[in-house]
């Protein structure tokens, strides 16, 4: 019987896609990384696990990688909104982290096959969109290395999520995972990145909020709390209209703010670049945050870096984001922006 390794979280997704593997014919073990040190956190996911491994009488493992998490995932994480930069670590994760541990599990058990209730499609040699736009995460893969791509399989890319839901709550023993709250967007971050931060550095400091030509025009409460295009929590006297953060200056503690037409971007730089395909220069589609439509755009690639000439503006890029390649569904690859 053909085995896979399946990451399982715990919630409905990949407890769902256990079962799906299942029906495959696949023989599933399952797999649970501690990656944050959130131990109550770990218990109620393991709690589903068992469950999940009773219903389907699968094997299951628990890892511990909560040392390499912090330093792979969560440090680069805290350093990048220290630095200025609104950080992707689910992006990050996935190549350096989720990826990477369970195919090394995998080899491990000497398992080929490793599969995640990712809502993306694989051929093996690319990633597609997931066909639920609303819950498609092929942005979030786009860094994952090459050579993983023929192992890996995502049995929900073809489903819809509301579909997932229904039919899980039909199953008697995953009613209770699917009745649960959808976990948030990042797995370490209870309720907002600032409570994250403040137990490592000072957060609320008050600080100048200035215009693009450097003049003080009000006041912030400290640069963390802001990402590019945001437009509330800072005070700007006497504006009519709404300011938004275009840009800020970390190490002065100063936010930069102007009107919506000064946060508007038509050329973008990526770093650090995972491709899947080898052209040089290309048009194609990039998709510059998660939630956001994709904008068509011409690509120059020299030595790991991407220069972005895009067609229509964009309005709150943001450094530390990923900037992802899309050729329809298809994902070229992307790099980080900066
Ligand atoms: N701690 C973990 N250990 C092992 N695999 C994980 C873990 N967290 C997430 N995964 C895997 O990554 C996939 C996507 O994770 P994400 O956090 O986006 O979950 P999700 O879409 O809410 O899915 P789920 O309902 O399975 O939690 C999961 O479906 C699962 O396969």
């Amino acid at each position: 019987m053909k085995r896979v390794l399946l990451a399982m979280s715990g919630g409905v997704d990949s407890s769902f896609t256990a079962t799906l593997l299942q029906k495959e014919g696949f023989e599933v073990v399952g797999v649970y990384f501690k990656f944050h040190p959130h131990e109550e956190y770990h218990e109620k996911n393991i709690q589903n696990i068992k469950q999940v491994a009773k219903l389907l009488g699968i094997e299951y493992h628990i890892e511990d990688r909560m040392q390499e998490f912090q330093e792979r995932v969560y440090k680069p994480f805290v350093d990048g909104y220290i630095a200025g930069l609104t950080p992707n670590p689910c992006a990050l994760c996935n190549r350096v982290m989720k990826f990477t541990e369970l195919i090394a599990f995998a080899d491990k058990l000497g398992i080929e096959h490793v599969a995640t209730g990712h809502y993306a499609i694989t051929d093996g040699q690319f990633i597609y969109e997931g066909v639920d736009k609303t819950k498609d995460q092929s942005y979030f893969l786009f860094n994952l290395k090459r050579e993983f791509l023929p192992r890996i399989i995502f049995p929900l890319g073809k489903r819809f999520k509301e579909d997932v839901k229904k039919e899980a709550l039909q199953i008697p023993l995953l009613r209770s995972i699917a009745e649960q709250k959808e976990s948030s967007e990042i797995c370490f971050v209870q309720n907002s990145y600032i409570d994250v931060l403040k137990e490592h550095t000072q957060v609320d400091m008050p600080g100048v909020v200035v215009n693009k030509r450097g003049k003080v025009i009000g006041e912030h409460k400290g640069y963390m709390h802001y990402t590019i295009g945001k437009r509330k929590g800072f005070r700007v006297h006497g504006a009519h209209e709404p300011h938004y953060v275009v840009d800020m200056i970390p190490q002065k503690n100063i936010i930069v703010v102007g009107k919506k037409e000064e946060l508007a971007k038509k050329r973008i730089v990526l770093r650090g670049l995972n491709m899947f395909i080898e052209k040089k220069e290309f048009d194609c589609f990039i998709k510059v945050r998660y939630r956001t439509h994709k904008v068509p755009c011409h690509v120059k690639i020299d030595e790991n870096v991407a220069l972005v000439e895009l067609e229509e503006a964009v309005y709150g890029v943001a450094k530390g984001q990923a900037g992802v390649f899309y050729e329809g569904e298809k994902v070229l690859g992307g790099g980080w922006i900066v």
